[in-house]
């Protein structure tokens, strides 16, 4: 599919709309749409099975939505719907990158090759994708330079420059899970999609990981979208929160907004549907009762 431009919706980066995606008889996720705003750091949150993992499969290339639009719009207003890309577009073309639930590291690689196979893309066409292009003939080197120098700067930037040489699989988890993101930052992407990056993090690592991806925003302007359990997190680092139940969203708004939900306080509570407006009668009567 060739691009679009257009100057639309230049602050939303991500427009899902009306997205459903069905496993045979099951209804994943149904009729969902939401936006990422640009610079933004989005939370998508909701108890398990709810399908925040389906919808990235989507918004990644994983998955082809049995119905719905993805629009990606970059910076320079180039647009891409996502559900039309083949997967490896979607990382290369559309610059959206994502990390897993369970950490895919090159365990056996170290941590700078690790960074460095990240940009493998552009070392080979750099390379003209011929052996003469790889011993230096051409912009090879340049590339290859630049490639280190990128490297080093997310290593920086991830605190692991004293394990540059070690093997990925030798670091602890909550180093490996910014090895992970630092990789996929390594791709230049517009788009970060992060799926429980705090997940298994000790309230150490949990601070390192909320730095880390502060740090992306402000030195980058990488739009976030992430899922997390750990409400620690998304409160403290989420401009914005969409919550899912059972594939629909249920609320959308700040962080304060969404915590002070009844339908989310419910739907976190388990409550069946005959019990939610009891729920939220209670919530309301506690909220009051605070003012
Ligand atoms: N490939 C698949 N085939 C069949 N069913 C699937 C598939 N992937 C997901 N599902 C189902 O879709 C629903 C949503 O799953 P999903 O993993 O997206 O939820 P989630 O919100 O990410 O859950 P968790 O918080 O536990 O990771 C679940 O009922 C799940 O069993």
């Amino acid at each position: 599919m060739s691009p679009e431009t257009s100057s639309m919706n230049s602050d939303v980066i991500l427009k899902v709309e009306h997205l459903s995606m069905k496993f045979g008889g099951l209804m994943a996720i149904n009729d969902l749409s939401f936006d990422v705003r640009r610079g933004d750091i989005t939370a998508l949150i909701g108890p398990n099975g709810a399908g925040k993992t389906t919808v990235f499969n989507c918004i990644t290339g994983f998955y082809k939505p049995t119905m719905g639009m993805l629009t990606m719009t970059q910076k320079s207003g180039q647009q891409y719907l996502l559900e039309r890309l083949p997967d490896f577009e979607i990382t290369k073309t559309a610059k959206v990158a994502r990390t897993f639930q369970n950490i895919r590291l090159f365990s056996g690689l170290t941590v700078l090759e690790n960074l460095l196979v990240a940009q493998h893309n552009k070392l080979m066409k750099a390379s003209g994708y011929t052996v003469l292009g790889l011993v230096g003939i051409g912009p090879y080197k340049a590339e290859a330079q630049n490639a280190i120098e990128i490297a080093r700067h997310w290593l920086e930037m991830a605190d692991l420059v004293d394990r540059a040489d070690d093997p990925a699989g030798d670091l602890p988890y909550g180093a490996q899970r910014r090895l992970e993101i630092a990789r996929a930052m390594c791709t230049g992407p517009e788009l970060l999609c992060l799926d429980e990056p705090a997940a298994g993090l000790n309230p150490r690592e949990s601070a390192a990981l909320n730095a880390l991806l502060r740090n992306i925003r402000k030195e980058t302007g990488t739009s976030l979208l992430l899922i997390e359990h750990d409400m620690s997190v998304v409160m403290e680092i989420s401009d914005h929160v969409v919550v899912l139940e059972y594939g629909q969203k249920i609320s959308d708004g700040t962080p304060d907004e969404v915590k002070n939900d009844p339908k989310v306080i419910a739907a976190y509570l388990g409550v069946e549907d005959e019990e939610v407006e009891e729920v939220i009668s209670v919530v309301e009567g506690l909220q009051g009762g605070a003012n």
